[in-house]
């Protein structure tokens, strides 16, 4: 081991310092993986603030059944670095903690030293990856297996906007993305190209199942609820019957109160 990693063994060196560092591999990007403007310090201390965002957010998938074992994922973007935050694969949610999340560049490697980088992150960390690289605006994907909206996915049909939450949450329908095997970018590649451009903050990979992105880790793990839950009600709504889209204006409408009027004014997504 280098002397840097030897650091990192005992403690001297941090996150900030290894993400600092000039990529290893020959072949990585001579990208700089910093802000200049905020420094290494600040860097350490926003990265252990996504650490503590995204291993907390794991126990809410949890907690509103979105998961079962070890399925689904969370990942945060470090801001003012190319950096973000994503578990370990097939790690117990009970053990999901900070110093267990893995801090990976923006072309989904690890940190090599940094706390956690001794496992492997997530299987969908390239996916996780694609969509930080191509959507600047977004700060959190979230991946799940959640049964209503994998049904959805597994039947290959959008969610017609057919209820008030789903305008309020979605802006319209929620969509469904290609048939994509994980193991190369073509799982965020679909997540990109359905989503860009629309409001929807919630895709159903087809034959898979929801991937949701957000301003933040936060706001994507709610999208991650919200799809759940409107998933079972329309699908539901349709165990009985027909149902009827809801008028376009009145979907425009419900959105833009829900993005600028619904909560408190320091509210993350306003
Ligand atoms: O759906 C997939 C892969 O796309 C699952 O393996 C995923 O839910 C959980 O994988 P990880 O434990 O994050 O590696």
């Amino acid at each position: 081991m280098d002397e840097r990693t030897d650091d990192v063994a005992d403690g001297t060196t941090t996150d900030a310092d290894l993400a600092g560092a000039r990529p290893a591999a020959a072949d990585r990007d001579e990208r700089d993986l910093v802000d200049d403007r905020a420094g290494h310090d600040d860097l350490d201390a926003r990265i252990d603030a996504v650490r503590r965002d995204v291993a907390a957010l794991h126990a809410e998938l949890v907690r509103y059944g979105l998961v079962v074992w070890t399925g689904g994922n969370v990942s945060g973007r470090v801001p003012g670095a190319e950096l973000f935050v994503i578990k370990p694969s097939g790690v117990s949610y009970d053990e999901l903690a900070p110093e267990n999340m893995i801090v990976c560049d923006l072309d989904g490697r690890a940190v090599p030293g940094s706390p956690g980088s001794e496992r492997s992150p997530s299987s969908d960390t390239a996916a996780h990856a694609y969509v930080y690289r191509h959507m600047p605006e977004v700060g959190g994907v979230v991946h799940t297996h959640s049964t209503f909206a994998v049904a959805w996915a597994a039947r290959g049909e959008e969610i017609p906007c057919v209820i008030t939450a789903m305008a309020d949450e979605f802006g319209g329908p929620v969509p469904v993305g290609p048939f994509a095997i994980i193991g190369d970018d073509s799982i965020g590649r679909g997540i990109v190209e359905t989503l860009s451009g629309h409001r929807s903050r919630a895709v159903l990979m087809r034959g898979h199942g929801p991937f949701t992105i957000g301003v933040s880790p936060r706001d994507a793990v709610k999208a991650a609820v919200m799809v759940e839950d409107v998933a079972r009600s329309v699908h539901h709504a349709l165990e009985a019957g027909p149902v009827e889209p809801l008028p376009v204006d009145a979907i425009d409408r419900l959105y833009e109160r829900y993005q600028h009027v619904y909560g408190q004014a320091g509210d993350e997504r306003r």
